[in-house]
């Protein structure tokens, strides 16, 4: 198996960017969503996206949003990809890649099974399925984690990653287990809610590429 990519997601600061690009994260995520403590100003996002060198993928995530702020955001930030962490549906993305040039990634709540079945729905919509636990206090970022073991046989075919709950010290099992070639971490990578730790960042990079 390659190398696993590693996306950190929720970088609402300049320290939080510069640590994750440091630590070699192949993709950092910026969360506009006003009720996320990871939430970021349109204003905020466009200013740490300047911060990334190209070497490192820049995921703006929304949740739920209309076409018009949609637009805006993506206009704002000038992001490589969007990520849509709410229920958008695969027609509302359908229509949505054929108007831009980004990479569209659709996150979806695995409850059972058949969520994973469920999401070839988002052929031809969806660049990536990100596999996330399903939906606690907010859409994601909740630091839950889906059961494992519905992934080990699942036989992908889109293009995908895995993200929920996974910190430095679950993830190479997460990896072991599912053969994720992305995985996805928020709040498993903070000392607080919303407040990255470097520590945690290097630590958990280096745990996804095998120590
Ligand atoms: O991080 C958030 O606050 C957030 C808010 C709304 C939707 C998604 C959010 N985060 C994403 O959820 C997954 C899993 O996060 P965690 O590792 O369990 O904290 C990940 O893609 C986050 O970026």
């Amino acid at each position: 198996m390659s190398r696993p990519l590693v996306k950190v997601c929720g970088c609402n600061s300049a320290e939080a960017v510069d640590a994750a690009v440091d630590a070699g994260a192949d993709y950092i995520g910026l969360v506009h969503y006003a009720p996320s403590p990871r939430h970021v100003t349109l204003e905020q996002g466009a200013a740490l996206r300047a911060r990334v060198p190209s070497t490192t993928k820049v995921v703006l995530l929304l949740v739920n949003e209309q076409p018009l702020p949609t637009a805006q955001a993506v206009d704002a930030v000038r992001p490589d990809i969007v990520q849509f962490h709410g229920g958008e549906t695969p027609e509302w993305l359908g229509l949505l890649k054929r108007a831009v040039s980004h990479e569209l990634w659709k996150a979806i709540g695995v409850r059972s099974a058949a969520t994973l079945t469920d999401t070839l729905r988002y052929r031809g919509a969806a660049d990536r399925i990100l596999y996330d636990a399903a939906p606690g206090v907010l859409p994601g970022g909740n630091g839950l984690a889906l059961d494992w073991s519905l992934l080990t046989n699942f036989r992908h075919e889109l293009p995908w990653g895995l993200a929920g709950g996974l910190n430095p010290d679950n993830v190479a099992e997460a990896i072991r287990v599912t053969g994720a070639p992305l995985v996805d971490a928020s709040s498993g990578l903070e000392s607080a809610p919303g407040v990255k730790d470097p520590g945690r960042i290097r630590a958990f990079i280096e745990a996804a590429r095998g120590g």
